[in-house]
């Protein structure tokens, strides 16, 4: 634990904070080991600890199965989650300004699961995902109920080209009145990936606007992929 919040302190948030004005997300290396990545995956057939299970297929989700964490979170989700947030919190209040929009979120997560609770948003978002061959999760956005936080986080757990083939992260920008644009990533195992949730401000001439963005998975070739997807705001159900 102490390896990972020292490895959280050395986080660069300003060129982070950079990135994601540039582009919606950002790409932060090494911040699981290995031993924390396995036993995150190993952990994944207990029953203990989750408290619901999602076959995507089912609900056209996609190809895969994930798990909801039940609290109290494992020691390393609930350091991930609340060491991350003040600095997500500075940067979608800067967007929140460019775009005008008269919401603020507040500086810590304890803050901001608070107006979870007020809104009836009490259950626990934090997810691993598990993809087979064949497996893949269709374009998404992770909003849980009104309140919400517009920024995320992905961990992964397998290594690319390694422990599977395909199985690309990827984002799709929709730009008002144009064609999509799509970003494929290929992080490494224990990498973090943040990014936004449902839009991001881009600069117009005059004025900010509003580009959405979406989500998923590319299909998986071979192999197993694992990843641990960090929301930030609870959910209702
Ligand atoms: O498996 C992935 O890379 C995507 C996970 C995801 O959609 C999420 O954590 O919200
Ligand atoms: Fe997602």
């Amino acid at each position: 634990m102490d390896t990972l919040l020292s490895k959280l302190s050395t986080i660069d948030w300003l060129q982070a904070a950079e990135t994601m004005h540039q582009k919606g997300f950002a790409l932060i290396p090494g911040i699981l080991d290995d031993s924390q990545c396995e036993a995150l995956k190993k952990n994944y057939i207990n029953d203990d600890g989750y408290r619901k299970t999602v076959v995507m297929e089912r609900h056209q989700y996609g190809l895969g199965e994930y798990k909801y964490f039940d609290y109290p979170l494992p020691p390393v989700i609930q350091t991930l989650r609340e060491t991350t947030y003040p600095h997500l919190a500075a940067i979608a209040n800067q967007w929140m300004q460019a775009l005008n929009s008269g919401v603020a979120f507040p500086a810590t997560h304890e803050e901001l699961l608070a107006q979870c609770q007020a809104n009836g948003q009490r259950k626990a978002t934090v997810l691993i995902l598990k993809y087979g061959k064949g497996g893949f999760n269709a374009l998404h956005q992770d909003l849980y109920g009104s309140v919400y936080f517009p920024i995320q986080v992905v961990l992964f757990l397998s290594e690319p080209n390694s422990d599977y083939t395909g199985g690309e992260f990827v984002l799709i920008e929709q730009v008002p009145r144009a064609q999509s644009k799509a970003r494929v990533l290929l992080p490494n195992k224990g990498d973090m990936l943040v990014f936004t949730t449902n839009f991001r401000p881009a600069k117009g001439k005059n004025r900010y606007y509003r580009v959405n963005v979406k989500h998923g998975v590319s299909e998986v070739h071979e192999g197993e992929r694992y990843t641990l997807g960090i929301i930030f705001h609870d959910a209702l159900s």
